[in-house]
C-alpha cells in the first residue's frame, strides 16, 4: 500500500512512500519506551498506516493534515506524539495556560478521547493535567477545571469560547502557553457549527503553534478549516480516501444488501438476528427515535434484548450505555443517527401544526453536541446492519465505519427497500460501485433463504400489528424518565465504582410482559436445514475469530482466517450438503424480494 505525503506549498515534491517492508514498530518511528510498553499494555503491538506516517511528522513539530478511512487509528496518530512532546520538561513549563488543545465536535469523542489519554498517562506514570470540557459546566466549575492550567484540554470549540467569553481563559495565556493544537473529526467542526467558534478562536492562535488536522473524509469544510487554521501543512492521504473510491470503507469490512419491502424490514431483521446469520456484536441503524424504539419492542418480543442509543437520552446514560456495549455486557445496540434524526425530527414536526408544543420540547431536548456515529470508537462490533438506510453516501461510510476498525474484519447488512433504491444507488456510485462489474462492493446476503424469510412471516407480522404508535411513545417516554431519574445517579455512583458497568442495564425488558414461550424459541421444524447449516457456520466462525462476548483487550484476538468466514465460504442459495459453495456476487438480490405469502405457524 502506499500513501501520499504531500509536502508544504513552499516545497513542490510530492512522493509516493512505500510502506516499510519489515514490520513496523512504534519503535522505529521514534515512540519512546514509556509510551510504547502503554500501547502494548493496551494491546496495539504494531501502529496503522496513518500512525506510520503522521507520528514522525508530528514529532518533528510539522504542521500535518491527516485524512485517513473511518478507524484507521487517527486517535493514536495525534496522541502518542503529542504527549510524548509533553511529557518532555514536565515540570519546567511556566504556563499561563494550557500546552494543547484537542478541539472534538461532540461530547461523546471528548469523552473517549479524554478516556484515551488518561489511560496512556496513567501506564506512563507522567503527572500531566488532563481535562474534558463540558457545555453543561458552570462559570465556577470552568474555572476550577482551568486553574493549574491544564497540560491538555480537550473540547469542543464552543466550549473554549465560553470559558473566554466568562473572562476564565484569557487570549495571551492562550498565544502565550499553547503549543499544540489538534482539530479531530475536522470535517464534522464545521458542519456541526462551529464555524464562528473556530473563527473566534483563530487570532488568539500563536503562529508558533503546531496543529494537527485529523479528517475521515477530505471535504470543502476540510479545506476550509486548513486555510483558516494551518501553516503549509504536510497533507497525508492514504489511498482509502478521496483518490481510489472503492477503498473508503475498510478493506476488512464485507457489504451487503437485502431488497425487502419497508413493511418487511422487521421481518428481515427478525430473521437475520433469530436464525443466528450475523455475527455479533451488533450495531443497527434507525433514522428516527420512534423506529428505535419500534424495533427494540418489536425485538423484546421475541427474547431478543437490546438497548437504544439516542439524543434525546441524557450525557450520562448515553456514556453508560456506550461502556457497557463496548464492555460486552450486551449484544445488540439500535442507534439513531443523530443527523438523520435531527432533520426526520424537524421535517415530522414541521408537518404536523398541532405539535407545536412538542416541537419547542423537541428542540430542547434532542442534545445538539450528540454525535453517534461520527469518530465514536464502538468496541468489538462485528456487524453493522442499516435498518434503515442513511440519507447520504457520507452517512454510509461512517456508519460502516463503525466495525472493521483497526486491524479487526465486520461486515455490513442494509436493507434496501424500493424507497430506498435512489440512495442506494448514489452510495453505490460514491463508492465506485459500477454494478456491472464482477466484483461489486456491495452483494447481495447469502445466508438467508426465502423459505426462512417466509417460515417467520406469521409471527412477524402478527408481533409487528402489536407494537403500536402508542405503545412506542409510551415506552421512549418512560425508558426517558427512568434514563433521567438515573442520570445523576449513574453519574456520581460510576465516578466512585467505574467496575460496577452491569449494574444498571440498558437491555432491560421495556414491556411488562415477558416474551412468549412460542416466540421466544423459534421451534426446530420452523428452521429448514440450509438455515440451520448456516447459522451453525456463522457460529463456528464467531468462535474460530475469538469473537466470543468477553471483553476483550484490542490485541488478544486470535487472527481472522479468511476460510472460516461463512459469508465468503457458504451460500445459502447454492448449498448443498458437503459442497463448499460461494458467494454469487452476480446475484442482484431480487430473490428476496419474492416472497410468497405463505403463513406458516
Ligand atoms: N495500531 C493499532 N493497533 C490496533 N488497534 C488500534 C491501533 N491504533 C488504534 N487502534 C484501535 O482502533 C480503533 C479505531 O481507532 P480510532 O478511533 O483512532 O480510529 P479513527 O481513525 O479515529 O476512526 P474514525 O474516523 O471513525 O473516528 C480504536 O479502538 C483503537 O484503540
Amino acid at each position: 500500500m502506499a500513501e501520499t505525503i504531500e509536502k508544504p506549498e513552499n516545497v513542490t515534491e510530492r512522493k509516493e512512500v512505500e510502506e516499510d517492508e519489515e514490520e513496523p514498530s512504534f519503535e522505529k518511528l521514534g515512540v519512546e519506551p514509556r509510551l510504547t510498553r502503554a500501547l502494548q499494555k493496551k494491546g496495539i503491538q504494531k501502529p496503522t498506516p496513518i500512525q506510520s506516517v503522521a507520528i514522525p511528522l508530528v514529532l518533528e513539530g510539522k504542521d500535518v493534515v491527516a485524512r485517513a478511512k473511518t478507524g484507521s487509528g487517527k486517535t493514536f496518530a495525534y496522541l502518542v506524539p503529542l504527549l510524548q512532546k509533553l511529557f518532555v520538561d514536565t515540570g519546567a513549563r511556566t504556563k499561563l495556560g494550557p500546552s494543547a488543545f484537542v478541539l472534538v465536535p461532540t461530547r461523546e469523542l471528548c469523552q473517549q478521547v479524554y478516556g484515551e489519554v488518561l489511560s496512556l498517562i496513567e501506564l506512563c506514570r507522567v503527572q500531566l493535567k488532563v481535562i474534558q470540557l463540558k457545555s453543561s459546566m458552570s462559570a465556577s466549575e470552568l474555572r476550577n477545571a482551568l486553574s493549574g492550567p491544564p497540560d491538555i484540554l480537550i473540547s469542543t470549540p464552543a466550549c473554549i469560547l465560553k470559558c473566554m467569553s466568562v473572562g476564565v481563559l484569557q487570549s495571551a495565556s492562550i498565544s502565550g502557553s499553547l503549543e499544540i493544537l489538534v482539530l479531530d473529526e475536522a470535517d464534522l467542526l464545521l458542519s456541526f457549527g462551529f464555524e464562528e467558534d473556530i473563527k473566534a478562536l483563530t487570532p488568539h492562535i500563536p503562529k508558533h503553534c503546531q496543529c494537527l488536522l485529523m479528517s475521515a473524509t477530505s471535504s470543502d469544510d476540510v479545506e476550509k478549516l486548513k486555510k483558516l487554521i494551518l501553516h503549509n501543512p504536510f497533507i497525508l492521504t492514504l489511498p482509502e480516501v478521496g483518490d481510489v473510491k472503492d477503498d473508503i470503507i475498510p478493506k476488512n469490512v464485507q457489504q451487503f444488501w437485502i431488497s425487502c419491502s419497508y413493511r418487511d424490514k422487521l421481518l428481515y431483521i427478525l430473521s437475520l438476528l433469530k436464525l443466528e446469520l450475523v455475527q455479533k456484536k451488533v450495531l443497527i441503524f434507525t433514522n428516527t427515535i420512534d423506529m428505535g424504539f419500534r424495533l427494540r419492542l418489536f425485538l423484546e418480543k421475541f427474547g431478543i434484548k437490546s438497548a437504544v442509543l439516542n439524543a434525546e437520552l441524557p450525557q450520562n446514560s448515553r456514556q453508560h450505555i456506550l461502556e457497557e456495549f463496548n464492555a460486552g455486557l450486551f449484544d445488540y445496540l439500535i442507534a439513531t443517527d443523530d443527523s438523520e434524526t435531527k432533520e426526520k425530527e424537524e421535517a415530522n414536526i414541521e408537518s404536523n401544526n398541532k405539535q407545536k408544543k412538542f416541537r419547542k420540547n423537541a428542540k430542547q431536548k434532542l442534545d445538539s453536541e450528540f454525535g453517534v456515529v461520527r469518530g465514536i470508537d464502538f468496541k468489538n462490533v462485528y456487524t453493522v446492519v442499516n435498518f434503515e438506510m442513511p440519507q447520504s453516501p457520507a452517512g454510509y461510510v461512517h456508519r460502516i465505519g463503525r466495525t472493521g476498525r483497526a486491524f479487526n474484519t465486520g461486515a455490513s447488512v442494509s436493507l434496501v427497500c424500493p424507497e430506498d433504491m435512489e440512495v442506494f444507488e448514489e452510495i453505490k456510485s460514491f463508492l465506485g460501485d459500477e454494478g456491472d462489474k464482477e466484483e461489486n462492493l456491495i452483494v447481495p446476503f447469502p445466508l438467508l433463504t426465502e423459505n426462512a424469510v417466509e417460515s417467520l412471516r406469521y409471527r412477524a407480522e402478527d408481533v409487528g400489528k402489536s407494537v403500536t404508535k402508542i405503545a412506542v411513545r409510551e415506552s421512549r417516554a418512560q425508558d426517558l424518565r427512568n434514563e433521567i431519574l438515573n442520570s445523576e445517579k449513574l453519574k456520581a455512583h460510576f465516578e466512585a465504582n467505574p467496575g460496577d458497568l452491569d449494574l444498571l442495564k440498558h437491555d432491560k425488558v421495556l414491556s411488562k410482559k415477558p416474551p412468549a414461550p412460542h416466540l421466544r424459541d423459534v421451534p426446530e421444524y420452523l428452521v429448514d436445514a440450509t438455515t440451520r447449516e448456516a447459522s451453525k457456520v456463522v457460529k463456528l466462525a464467531r468462535a474460530a475469530m475469538g469473537n466470543t462476548n468477553a471483553p476483550r483487550q484490542n490485541g488478544s484476538k486470535k487472527r481472522f482466517r479468511k476460510n472460516k468466514d461463512p459469508l465468503k465460504t457458504f451460500s445459502a442459495e447454492g448449498h448443498k450438503k458437503g459442497q463448499k459453495g460461494g458467494m454469487k456476487r452476480e446475484s442482484n438480490g431480487s430473490d428476496n424480494n419474492k416472497h410468497k405469502k405463505k403463513k406458516n405457524t
